[in-house]
């Protein structure tokens, strides 16, 4: 999670052509002659003996409302103390026909400030914590000394005002509390730690203070001014410096701690006549876990994922702690509903891909029962039920989705290898259509050679329907050993040894040397099934066949043999690639047949090695349909 502080327009008043509602102008005229005033309240201003603290003074004054002047008198570095300023603030007050008091106490003493306001005038409505000294050093040499004085004045003499304040205020059930934060604090000014410090802490001290107070009508706001003054003069250049009148600011705090103003908790930055509202943002965050279930996870994981946990794109401001974690609630059901890391993909299909997927395993015109997969106009034109792979695979291919499971974030193409899948027909199937495939990574497993990332994909139709459950492992070659997890989790389907007897049925297929030439135009385009080069990228002499064209070799056979080529009685297919097939060998696809379940083993012939191990495939009810 990341918080960065962002910044809302200042607001203008526009006037535009047109239509105008009279009665509305005339509205806004009396209500701006209508002054705000603070007859009856009671105003302490700290360090009101100059700058900004003496503009709030001289117009809370000049709005009739009692004014506590409290200003030490001292320098700007926190050095001695003098009753001239704060004595000279209340003259002008008075000057004006204003009631003012001095006080002289240094903040810390915050029960003392506010008894100067109880004791003369019996109340204290506002308290405006202004005052604040500097001590400016870089962090390799601000002492200790530096730190406790800033954090002193500026935090803790605010803390104890509003604290002695407080009483007064809950009991009256009213109460108007300024802290003064600055862009120093926000963002941070080069020399000046102890400082910054104490001002993003008067930001903290403000969030709750405007909550404890919202009960009893109290509000405390912030406001972050930039303004010329002796504390200031040293640092700003003098073309902004002339322009940031103290008086400028002080409209602005003193319409936060009017009766009307109902703002509560909010940072109001304001210079050189202009003001706007801060707001704390959130970004939209990143999971760093796959499910419920997964109960760890790595600082790799953290940083393969860095630039969505520092996405700011449809950052949000929350107003609570309550919508904060409330917000991490959602984030748990979701886990546990499972609907993180959800990818999308779209999948077009007609007559023409069926037909070029059947060519690209095998089928042929020479065998009289394919041509319903070769040929649109056959009465029982039908996909081989194995091209639904594809919708998965797609996902696989177009996404980052297997790359996004890894602790490194990456999977190189060249890496990648299809290790297992799983195929299930849910419904009827289309021979074209516009399907939607969801997809999300089920299991990740460490394998020392290798990373094993399960994706689960649904595939469904223009209306709903899911019409297909694909299950694909993917073997990411070198991605091991990152300290996972070995074994699968509940739901991944395990391959399946055949019985321990001669096969009931045998076929043998040839692919041909194009083979992957032709079954790449189906939609996995890896260049390991065609380009050398690429291929001995990943260590293999010459292109290796797609596993999901031996796998649609081996359906074809089993179909054949025991279905009588009926596509529909196609169920579910399961099986392992445990070795790669290079175009132009030959396939013997040994079966067994158990019930419903035909189980399988695929053996290149010219090396007797196992390409695909663990397989089986589930027919429907195979007695009723033939
Ligand atoms: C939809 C998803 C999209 C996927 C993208 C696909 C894009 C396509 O374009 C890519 C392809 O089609 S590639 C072609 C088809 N696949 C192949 O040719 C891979 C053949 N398999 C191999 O070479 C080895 O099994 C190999 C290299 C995978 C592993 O061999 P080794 O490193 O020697 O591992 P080994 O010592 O035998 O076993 C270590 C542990 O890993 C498990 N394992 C092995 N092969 C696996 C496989 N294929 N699938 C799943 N798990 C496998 C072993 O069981 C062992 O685990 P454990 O130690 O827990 O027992």
């Amino acid at each position: 999670m990341h918080v960065y502080v962002k910044k809302s327009c200042g607001n203008q008043l526009q006037f535009t052509s047109g239509k105008c509602d009279l009665q509305y102008l005339k509205a806004i005229v009396s209500k701006m002659a209508e002054k705000l005033r603070f007859d009856g309240r009671v105003a302490v201003v700290t360090g009101a003996g100059s700058g900004l603290g003496r503009e709030y003074a001289l117009l809370f004054g000049s709005r009739g409302a009692k004014v506590v002047v409290n200003d030490l008198g001292g320098s700007f570095h926190g050095d001695g103390a003098s009753k001239r300023a704060a004595d000279i603030v209340v003259d002008e007050i008075r000057a004006q026909g204003g009631t003012a008091v001095a006080d002289y106490n240094s903040v810390v003493d915050g029960s003392k400030v506010i008894e100067t306001a109880i004791n003369n005038f019996g109340r204290v409505d506002i308290l405006v914590n202004n005052a604040g000294i500097l001590r400016d050093r870089s962090i390799a040499k601000t002492s200790d000394l530096d730190w406790d004085l800033i954090n002193a004045v500026h935090l803790k003499g605010s803390f104890k005002c509003t604290q002695a304040a407080w009483p007064y205020m809950r009991k009256q059930n009213y109460g108007r509390i300024i802290m003064t934060s600055s862009n120093s604090g926000i963002y941070g000014n080069f020399g000046q730690a102890n400082y910054s410090a104490a001002k993003m802490g008067l930001v903290g001290l403000a969030n709750t203070v405007a909550i404890e107070g919202q009960k009893n009508n109290i509000h405390c706001n912030v406001i972050i001014p930039t303004a010329a003054s002796r504390m200031t003069e040293d640092i700003l250049p003098d073309i902004l410096f002339n322009e940031l009148k103290p008086h400028l600011i002080a409209p602005v705090v003193v319409y936060l701690c009017h009766e009307s103003c109902k703002d509560n908790g909010s940072y109001i930055e304001s210079a050189a006549g202009w003001a706007t509202k801060l707001n704390i943002v959130r970004g939209k965050g990143c999971v760093l876990r796959t499910s419920i279930d997964q109960t760890n996870t790595t600082p790799e994981y953290v940083q393969s994922v860095w630039a969505k946990i520092t996405d700011m794109t449809d950052a949000k401001h929350l107003d609570t702690i309550g919508q904060a974690s409330g917000s991490l609630l959602e984030v748990l059901e979701k886990l546990k509903e499972g609907k993180f890391g959800e990818y999308e993909d779209t999948f077009k299909f007609s007559n023409k891909d069926l037909i070029l997927y059947a060519l690209g395993i095998g089928a042929s015109v020479k065998n009289e029962n394919d041509l319903k997969f070769l040929y649109e106009n056959h009465p029982e034109f039908s996909a081989i039920p194995s091209y639904f792979v594809l919708p998965g695979l797609m996902l696989c291919m177009t996404t980052d989705i297997v790359g996004s499971a890894l602790p490194s974030g990456k999977a190189h193409l060249s890496n990648i290898l299809h290790g297992e899948q799983y195929l299930e027909i849910c419904d009827d199937i289309p021979t074209s259509g516009t399907l939607t495939t969801i997809g999300k990574v089920f299991d990740v497993m460490d394998k020392g050679s290798g990373a094993l990332v399960v994706t689960n994909t649904d595939t469904y139709d223009e209306s709903g329907r899911l019409l297909v459950k694909n299950q694909s492992s993917t073997f990411i070659v070198g991605a091991g050993n990152f300290g996972g997890k070995k074994t699968p989790i509940k739901g991944v389907i395990p391959i399946v040894n055949p019985p321990n007897r001669s096969p009931d049925a045998t076929c043998h297929y040839k692919t041909s040397e194009d083979q992957a030439a032709l079954y790449r135009l189906s939609g996995d385009l890896n260049p390991l099934h065609i380009d050398p080069e690429f291929a001995a990228l990943g260590g293999f002499k010459t292109p290796i066949l797609h596993g999901l064209c031996s796998l649609g070799f081996s359906v074809r056979a089993i179909l054949a043999q025991y279905a009588n080529n009926n596509a529909s009685l196609f169920k579910a297919v399961k099986l392992r690639f445990s070795a790669p097939v290079i175009p132009g060998q030959t396939l013997k696809i040994d079966m067994w047949k158990e019930g419903k379940r035909v189980l399988f083993t695929t053996t290149v012939v010219e090396t007797g090695t196992k390409a695909i191990i663990g397989g089986y495939v589930d027919l429907k009810d195979i007695a009723a349909k033939l």
